[in-house]
């Protein structure tokens, strides 16, 4: 293998471009990323006085063999000191919020929560756990989220708990969205154990184990249940970027949208904006409909299928309020699609990151997010939406559901858009199809980031791991 093309510099592609370098049989990677800067949707914003806020991802979970591999490579280029945990014992982790009947609702957690009836269940969840073992095994192949929960814990959970769960991570409706592709263990739970709780108690066939590094085994020891870095979510692709710049080997290159793909005698020929690349293989990190675009007539049904793969847009709202303004500790409060289809979520981001708020002062920083399966039907085009109208949601929610009865004292708006790909029934087939459609036809493409085998920073982080490894053999 002589050289190497990562398309796309979001973390899935900066990742995929460090697992690369580290292998002798690589001579060369290159990188090819369309906009002026490095990490997709990992973005954070540093203002003057030292204050930080996210417009993507502003925490990582170290747990599984995905968490503790991103740890790993945080702690390989020597992003270590810049981290900031946060244990289980914290109120982050401890208390999240459903906001209910216009009201706030802390969510049961631990054996006290699901053995008492809380509010706005209507009995304890211990009563749907225990029936949940008699239930019988489905028989379909993939199932929506919604009606699997429903199946097997009750329609009042399904309703409210998963419905905001969606909400809360793929910004996705449950009633579209696979169980089998979204939360693989309860799929694996219910197949190998016919239920979700004997499946959790008596394990249901994990992925690999990754032996844990100095940090990820520090995570253990401190019981971490998330994680930031003291600049914030953007020094990981920076940290990336500057390893990869050293390394020798990568050769990063922005402002190069990718264009076309054509194949070649040896492997591809890439146009990009700047002029043309070869390269023996391709790995392309790109969003799948980016992917689409550019592969050549002749891989039709590839391209067919990639852009069958659907993305929400979300608009991120960042405020800042002056003052402790906060009701409630805890990590942030969802909202079921029932209560205010517009309005998907609000992160308390002072509470498990107060490093990130200005020093002058005491002042809050929120999230909310906005839109994502219901931004269309709720705000209009993401083209012709304005940030003002955004801005206005933003503020009324945190008026009514957090009673701030003042303006912010400073807000950003980042309209996200199809930031996050919606694995939709017989998303798994798809995936698995478009793979053996490349093994079949031996093209010199690996397909890695959001669009294919989970969303979050360590799905994709874990992404790259496992194309280099299937090109290449363990990485060193
Ligand atoms: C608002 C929000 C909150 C989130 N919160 C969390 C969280 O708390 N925890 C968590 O784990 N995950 C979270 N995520 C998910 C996670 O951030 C993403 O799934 C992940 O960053 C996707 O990475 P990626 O590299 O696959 O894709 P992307 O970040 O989309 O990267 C793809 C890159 O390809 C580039 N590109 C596109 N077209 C071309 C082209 N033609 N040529 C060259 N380059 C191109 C893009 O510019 C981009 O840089 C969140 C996501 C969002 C949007
Ligand atoms: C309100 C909208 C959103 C909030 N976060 C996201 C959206 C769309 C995006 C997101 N959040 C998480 C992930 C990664 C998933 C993973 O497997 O690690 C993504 C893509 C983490 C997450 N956030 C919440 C949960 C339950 C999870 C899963 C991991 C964990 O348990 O920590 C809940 C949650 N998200 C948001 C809020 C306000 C909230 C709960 C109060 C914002």
């Amino acid at each position: 293998m002589k050289t190497v093309a990562v398309l796309g510099g979001g973390i899935g592609g900066l990742a995929t471009a460090y697992y690369l370098s580290k292998s002798p049989q690589v001579a060369k990677v290159i990188l090819l990323e369309s906009s002026g800067r490095y990490g997709g949707w990992l973005w954070s914003t540093r203002r003057s006085d030292g204050a930080v806020f996210e417009h993507g991802p502003r925490g990582i979970r170290p747990a599984g063999a995905v968490g503790v591999n991103t740890l790993n490579l945080v702690q390989d280029i020597g992003l270590e000191k810049e981290i900031l945990p946060v244990p289980y014992s914290h109120n982050a982790s401890k208390n999240r919020y459903l906001y209910v009947n216009e009201k706030l609702h802390k969510m049961p957690s631990g054996l006290w929560g699901a053995l008492q009836t809380v509010s706005p269940f209507s009995r304890p969840i211990i009563h749907s756990i225990a029936k949940e073992i008699l239930v019988k095994k489905g028989k379909e192949d993939d199932e929506s989220i919604h009606s699997f929960v429903s199946r097997r814990l009750g329609k009042e959970l399904a309703d409210i708990a998963i419905d905001s769960l969606c909400r809360g991570v793929f910004a996705g409706d449950c009633r579209r969205l696979s169980v089998r592709s979204c939360f693989p263990p309860l799929y694996r739970a219910e197949q190998s154990r016919g239920s979700i709780v004997l499946g959790m108690l008596l394990g249901s066939g994990q992925d690999q184990a990754v032996r844990p590094g100095a940090l990820a085994k520090r995570s253990q020891e401190e019981s971490w249940a998330q994680w930031s870095l003291l600049r914030g979510m953007g020094s990981l692709p920076e940290g990336l970027a500057d390893w990869l710049q050293q390394s020798g080997k990568a050769q990063l290159c922005s402002e190069a949208a990718v264009k076309e793909l054509h194949l070649s005698s040896s492997g591809w020929e890439i146009q990009t904006e700047g002029g043309t690349i070869s390269a023996d293989h391709v790995i392309s990190a790109l969003p799948a409909d980016a992917l689409a675009s550019a592969l050549p007539p002749a891989l039709e049904p590839l391209s067919k299928q990639a852009q069958e793969i659907s993305y929400v847009t979300v608009a991120v709202v960042n405020l800042e309020y002056q003052g402790a303004i906060l009701p409630v500790e805890g990590f942030g409060h969802l909202i079921p699609s029932t209560e205010n289809k517009g309005v998907l979520g609000v992160v308390y981001d002072s509470v498990p990151f107060p490093q990130h708020n200005s020093p002058d002062g005491v002042t809050t920083r929120l999230t909310v997010m906005m839109g994502g399966a219901w931004f269309q039907e709720v705000f209009g085009s993401p083209d012709a939406v304005s940030e003002e109208s955004l801005l206005a949601v933003a503020t009324q929610a945190v008026r009514a559901h957090l009673g701030a009865g003042f303006p912010p004292s400073w807000s950003k708006v980042a309209l996200q858009k199809n930031c996050i790909p919606q694995y939709y029934l017989g998303h798994w087939k798809r995936v698995e199809s478009m793979r053996r459609y490349v093994a079949e036809k031996n093209l010199p493409l690996s397909l890695v980031g959001s669009s294919y085998d989970g969303v979050s920073v360590n799905d994709v982080i874990n992404s790259g791991r496992v194309a280099v490894e299937q090109l290449l053999g363990p990485t060193p």
